[in-house]
């Protein structure tokens, strides 16, 4: 499996998975370049909707299609924006206005735990009975106000104690190893190389 359709429109995403699958000599084509259009993500869980997008972008293209849905899960709003935090503020889509909005929802709040989750599901055809599936978790703290450039979405405000550092201040090299995608795509690695397609 060479080429692989990326059932994705977040350039975010699409910048992380062709760093993460480049040294596999493994092409990730972004759905867009494909013409195909955003899939519906109606679901109330993670996988359902990675498991949608995945076989949206198969069944259009005829390719292979690697699906992420993902999210931030934050404990004291009972796990809320999870499979809502792209649209969190409401259409149009802004990393800006979602994270406004979050600081806002957690303003006087102590307990600023939170967690990144991602759900990755691989579709060989868009009728393929046996995706393969594996997720990914990140656990970390949402800071008073954003700090850092890199990354996408919530990374300016989602602070690892343990760097010293919000996702944002991290380089692409030192955010994939322990993101919730980076991990999630090293199992699913693992599940590929048993089914033999890696
Ligand atoms: O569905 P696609 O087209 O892949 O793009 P999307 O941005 O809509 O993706 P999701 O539906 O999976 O929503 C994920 C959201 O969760 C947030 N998110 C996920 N992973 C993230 C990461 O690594 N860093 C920062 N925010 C992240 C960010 O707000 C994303 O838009
Ligand atoms: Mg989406």
């Amino acid at each position: 499996m060479k080429r692989i359709v990326l059932a994705s429109n977040n350039a975010g995403k699409v910048r992380e998975f062709q760093r993460l699958f480049a040294p596999l000599h493994i092409e990730i084509v972004p759905q867009g370049d494909l013409g195909v259009p955003e899939a519906e993500e109606p679901h109330v869980t993670f996988l359902e909707n990675a498991l949608a997008k995945a076989r949206h972008a198969s069944t259009l293209t005829g390719m292979p299609a690697l699906a992420d849905d993902s999210g931030i899960c934050v404990s004291a709003l009972n796990g809320a924006p999870g499979v809502y935090s792209a649209r969190y503020a409401g259409p149009p889509k802004s990393d800006e206005r979602n994270n406004l909005k979050l600081l806002d929802a957690l303003s006087g709040v102590a307990d600023r735990r939170a967690f990144y989750y991602a759900v990755l599901v691989m579709v060989r055809h868009g009728d393929d009975p046996r995706p393969l599936i594996a997720e990914g978790r990140l656990d970390g703290e949402i800071l008073l106000a954003p700090r850092g450039e890199g990354g996408f979405g919530y990374d300016p405000l989602f602070y690892l104690s343990a760097l010293g550092n919000t996702v944002a201040e991290l380089t692409p090299e030192e955010k994939n190893p322990i993101s919730h995608r980076g991990r999630a795509l090293a199992s699913l690695l693992a599940r590929m190389a048993e089914e033999g397609q890696v």
